[in-house]
């Protein structure tokens, strides 16, 4: 009994945040290190799902880092990153469009049909709704930089009522290109720009941005993080998460979250409790002097 009205406790404290983001877009990047168990996947559809069925927008980048690596182990092709972005031969990229826009997108997709989702998997190739060109003239192979995303495009099936899963393959303007590839956390900020969403929100394999001791930051804005990468405290693939989050907190997306994909629901933990999970990034100067207007919105409610 008492468990029972523990979950209708729940439910109710739920509400203020439901009303909040009803409506809103919101899009979540699916890191590899994310997608590690069964169970786990089956969680975050479960979050996905939830989140349609109660008027939120969900749009999912994704990524798989972690999977192209270990096919190019098999294949003995070595993998090399500079600053967490990977640098992309010919034979690495068909590897990299295989397992992202292959095997990964389809599984995404089909296991969020699955759960009664509308979903639809598309890579940044279809449609050209990611443009890219090199990066830093071509020094990194295949690696892009996004150039353009076709928000409207991608609000366009938002509308019909599909939840978007895309991969991070940027488009070459160049005919017989095999394209381009951008990490998926650059992918998911563009995106979440182009769509207007609300918030951005990295699952990945850690509680959050973490300290030289360990310990969880809760909040960071454009100077903390400049600090901490000097440092070596944010170092690998951190490096394109933080720098993504303020690019898409500083170009229109009201805040940005790194949350710990290993735990189940944590989607539902950030959205709908008051004092959420992982690390936010939020800008201190402005629009809103620091002020988190979300938290206070749903204190008054
Ligand atoms: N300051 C930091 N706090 C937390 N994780 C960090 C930090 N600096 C580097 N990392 C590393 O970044 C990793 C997450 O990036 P990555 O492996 O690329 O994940 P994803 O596949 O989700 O993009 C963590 O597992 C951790 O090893
Ligand atoms: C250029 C670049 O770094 N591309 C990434 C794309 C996948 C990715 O970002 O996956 P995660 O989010 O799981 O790390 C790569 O090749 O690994």
């Amino acid at each position: 009994m008492q468990k029972k009205q523990h979950k209708v406790q729940t439910l109710l404290d739920a509400i203020p945040h439901i009303k909040k983001f009803y409506g809103k877009t919101i899009v979540i990047k699916y890191g590899g290190s994310a997608q590690t168990s069964p169970e786990l996947k089956e969680k975050f559809a479960e979050d996905i799902v939830l989140l349609s069925l109660v008027g939120i927008k969900p749009i999912i980048v994704h990524g798989g880092g972690a999977r192209i690596s270990e096919l190019l182990e098999k294949l003995e092709i070595k993998s090399e990153f500079v600053d967490g972005h990977r640098v992309t031969s010919e034979d690495t990229m068909r590897i990299v469009e295989m397992v992202l826009s292959g095997e990964i997108n389809k599984n995404i997709t089909s296991l969020l049909n699955h759960h009664g989702a509308k979903a639809i998997g598309i890579s940044g190739k279809d449609s050209a709704i990611i443009k890219a060109t090199p990066k830093e003239n071509g020094k990194f192979g295949y690696t892009g930089v996004i150039t353009e995303v076709n928000g409207t495009m991608i609000n366009k099936l938002v509308e019909e009522g599909f939840i978007p899963v895309i991969a991070p393959i940027g488009d070459s303007a160049e005919p017989n290109h095999p394209g381009f590839n951008i990490n998926a956390d650059v992918a998911a900020s563009k995106v979440a720009q182009a769509v207007k969403a609300q918030k951005v929100l990295f699952l990945t394999d850690t509680v959050g941005v973490l300290d030289k001791e360990g310990k969880l930051l809760n909040s960071l804005d454009k100077d903390d993080i400049e600090n901490y990468k000097k440092d070596g405290t944010i170092a690998g693939g951190m490096i394109p998460k933080v720098d993504s989050c303020i690019d898409a907190i500083y170009n229109g997306v009201n805040k940005a979250h790194i949350i710990d994909g290993r735990v189940e629901h944590s989607i539902l933990l950030e959205l709908f409790t008051s004092d959420g999970v992982g690390t936010q990034f939020l800008r201190k100067d402005n629009p809103n002097n620091g002020i988190d207007l979300e938290k206070l919105l749903s204190e008054e409610n």
